[in-house]
């Protein structure tokens, strides 16, 4: 049978990215889905929003909701100082094996926990699980409907103190409507919104950056 869009794209990284070098998987990927078929990886225009936003938290220990192919993942990790991880939670399989090798290809599996499952049903395990206290930045980029019961859910178990960014992609396309009033509208988040283009279109998107300011 025909190979899946996942896997046309581990192998773009497989014959034009060169292995331990995080830059040259996210190029190759990015080249791809221009010029050869499109994904729904962040890409490079709002890939470059999420980078500055990594790089102004220098988070250690970040979260990452819908992994996909790797994507958004490597261009998170290949930011973080040692000792500092992204988990990052996929529910459908295929795509977490596809996203297993991209970021085994970028060198970067040290930075990286893939956890396999739903949002909603991992997040009460997060402490427990993987130590983690509370979550310096959280990557919200999964089912566009879990975005609000999911920051709901993580705020309930204690993983988002003072100072926790939330960084949300498709906030206009798809579209997070619920979410978007609720970050906008709390006392307890202080949020702007970073103006882009859905990725490799010229469709209006942006992300949401929502600091929690505590109880
Ligand atoms: N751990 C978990 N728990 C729960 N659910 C989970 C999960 N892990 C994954 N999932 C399932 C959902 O994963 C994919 C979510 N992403 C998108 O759907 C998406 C869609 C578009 C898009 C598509 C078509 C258009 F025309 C225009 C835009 C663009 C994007 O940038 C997107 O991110
Ligand atoms: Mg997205």
């Amino acid at each position: 049978t025909r190979t899946s869009r996942p896997q046309r794209i581990l192998k773009a990284v497989q014959t034009k990215a060169t292995v331990g070098d995080p830059q040259s998987v996210i190029t190759a990927i990015d080249h791809f889905c221009r010029h050869r078929e499109w994904a729904m990886n962040v890409g490079d225009e709002k890939g470059s929003i999420l980078d500055s936003v990594v790089n102004e938290v220098s988070p250690v220990t970040v979260l990452e909701l819908g992994t996909y192919c790797g994507y958004s993942t490597v261009r998170i990790a290949r930011l973080l100082p040692p000792g500092a991880c992204v988990i990052t939670l996929e529910f459908n399989p295929d795509y977490a094996a596809i996203a297993r090798q991209v970021i085994k290809w970028s060198g970067l599996e040290d930075k990286v926990q893939l956890v396999e499952g739903a949002s909603g049903d991992w997040i009460p395990w997060m402490k427990e699980h993987f130590g983690v206290q509370a979550f310096d930045l959280v990557f919200l980029d999964h089912w566009k409907e879990r975005y609000l019961p999911d920051t709901k859910l993580l705020e309930e178990c204690g993983l988002i103190q003072k100072g926790t960014v939330l960084l949300a992609d498709n906030v206009i396309c798809p579209g997070t409507p619920d979410y978007l009033e609720y970050v906008r509208n709390s006392p307890h988040y202080n949020s702007q919104y970073y103006r882009s283009h859905l990725e490799y279109t010229k469709a209006e998107d942006g992300l949401e950056k929502s600091v929690f300011l505590g109880y």
